[in-house]
Order: C-alpha cells, then sequence, then structure tokens
C-alpha cells in the first residue's frame, strides 16, 4: 500500500517535471542603441532557419506582447520627461514579465528557438548602472517578474555607444525616443554596465565585435551559436 503510493507520487513527479521542463531554446541579443542587434538577427533568421532543428521566434523587449508593447510606448515616449527611475525600472519589468508568460514560456515549451531583441541584461545595464538604480535591486524585481527564467545564451553587440547613436541619427535623425535623448554620460555608463555583466557571466554571455561589417558580424554570430548551442542545429 505504501509503495503503491510511492509508485503514483513519483508518477505524478515525473509528469510535473515534464510539465516544467522547456524543451526550445533561449537565445538574448543585447547592446547599446545601433549596434545592430534587429538587423543581425533578421540576417541570421534568414541564414539559420533552414538549418535549426525547431522554427525560431524572433521577439523584442520592451515588447513582445499586446500589452507589453503598449508598456513600450509609455516607457519611450519622449513627452514622458517626467518618469522617475523606479518607475522606469518597474515599467520594464512589467512589460517582461508579460512577454515571458505570453510569449516566450510558450514558445520554449512548444520547443521552438527563441530571439529576444534585448531582455533582463538590458535592464541591469540601463536601469541597474545607467540610472544607477544598483544590479541587485534591478535584478531581484526582474526575477520576480520573469519567473526565474535567464537565456542560454546572450550575444553582447560590442560597440563605442555613441557610434551606435550615429548609426541611428543617420537613419531617423529626428525620431528619437526617449532613452536615445538622454546624454552622452548616460550611454557611456550602460556601456560600462555591460562590460561589468560581460566579465560577471562569461558563460552566458559572448561578445560579437558589432563595429565590424554586417556579414562580418552575422558571421561571428552564427560561429557563436555553432559553437555553443550546438543541439539547436540539424
Ligand atoms: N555592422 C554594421 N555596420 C554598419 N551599419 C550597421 C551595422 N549593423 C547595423 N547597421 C545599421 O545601423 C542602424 C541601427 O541598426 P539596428 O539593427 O536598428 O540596431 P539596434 O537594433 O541594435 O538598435 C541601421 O541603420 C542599420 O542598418
Ligand atoms: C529592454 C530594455 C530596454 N531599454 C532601453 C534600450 C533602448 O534605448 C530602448 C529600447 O528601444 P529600441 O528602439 O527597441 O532600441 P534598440 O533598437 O536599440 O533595441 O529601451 C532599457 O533601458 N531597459 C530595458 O530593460
Amino acid at each position: 500500500m505504501k509503495k503503491a503510493r510511492m509508485g503514483a507520487f513519483f508518477a505524478f513527479y515525473i509528469k510535473w517535471q515534464g510539465w516544467c521542463v522547456m524543451k526550445g531554446y533561449f537565445i538574448s541579443f543585447e547592446g547599446p542603441d545601433g549596434a545592430g542587434k534587429t538587423t543581425i538577427i533578421n540576417e541570421l533568421v534568414q541564414q539559420l532557419s533552414s538549418k535549426t532543428i525547431a522554427p525560431i521566434l524572433v521577439t523584442r523587449e520592451p515588447g513582445g506582447s499586446k500589452i507589453s508593447e503598449n508598456i513600450r510606448k509609455i516607457i519611450l515616449d519622449p513627452k514622458n520627461k517626467e518618469m522617475n527611475a523606479e518607475t522606469e525600472a518597474l515599467l520594464y519589468a512589467a512589460a517582461r514579465s508579460q512577454h515571458v508568460i505570453e510569449t516566450i514560456i510558450p514558445a520554449l515549451n512548444a520547443g521552438k528557438i527563441v530571439f529576444s531583441d534585448r531582455f533582463i541584461d538590458s535592464s541591469l545595464a540601463y536601469q541597474g548602472i545607467g540610472r544607477d538604480l544598483g544590479i541587485d535591486e534591478i535584478k531581484q524585481i526582474n526575477e520576480f517578474a520573469t519567473r526565474h527564467i535567464t537565456p542560454d545564451l546572450t550575444l553582447f553587440f560590442d560597440i563605442d555607444p555613441l557610434k551606435g547613436l550615429q548609426r541611428i541619427q543617420k537613419v531617423r535623425p529626428e525620431n528619437e525616443d526617449r532613452l536615445e535623448q538622454e546624454n552622452n554620460l548616460f550611454h557611456q555608463k550602460v556601456y560600462t554596465g555591460y562590460k561589468q555583466l560581460l566579465s560577471a557571466y562569461p558563460e552566458r554571455i559572448k561578445r560579437v565585435d558589432a563595429e565590424l561589417s554586417i556579414a562580418e558580424v552575422v558571421s561571428q554570430s552564427v560561429k557563436i551559436l555553432e559553437e555553443y548551442m550546438p543541439h539547436m542545429f540539424k
């Protein structure tokens, strides 16, 4: 009798583990504004889609779900000048929470490969360091928001932040969002934040030289994915 109950409990435990196991792969792309993340993600999808074991879902932050895209509009609206740093951090975390629950977890559970244009490291660098709120504080609210989900791999697109902003200004000079409008010191601080993360998480975050040509950045990214995420490929 006792044995039978133990068996039933064991069977349930195995099943529960199965529900919790996420079969897909989660890759995030990070770096200063204008580093080329969106451009390279698009190129990677074109080049890799026929070679991966599952479809690639491309998503972005802030955004990636209806509610998160609405929050994005509030955060990035240049008119919202009075927004305080804590509100900003909480709004990014709120947008991320909805994104994780509605988009990322279901895709991973379906075995998909998720490419996210920015994730938690953006908050650690921009709000934690850029806004001086502290890495640990931002980590805490984001762990709550994301149910502790962490990317399997993160590509950090390394570019002098001022060069990144120049790239953006070249294509849309009059259309800067609230974060892009921040001064050079802010963007420089964000960059040092990313460098801190790079040395704190060397296993997860891999550096790509984003100042190279688009073709070279794509090729470096493919090499990193092939080396560190071999199971993603057929
Ligand atoms: N390696 C590169 N060299 C030169 N220009 C680039 C490179 N990568 C992207 N760009 C250009 O820089 C601008 C910003 O790129 P984007 O992909 O939107 O950056 P991000 O998503 O990181 O903000 C775009 O006009 C894009 O065409
Ligand atoms: C996800 C995230 C983005 N950001 C900032 C980075 C960008 O300046 C802005 C997102 O705007 P976006 O236009 O998506 O920038 P990019 O093309 O460079 O990815 O929000 C944060 O400050 N914290 C965050 O957690």
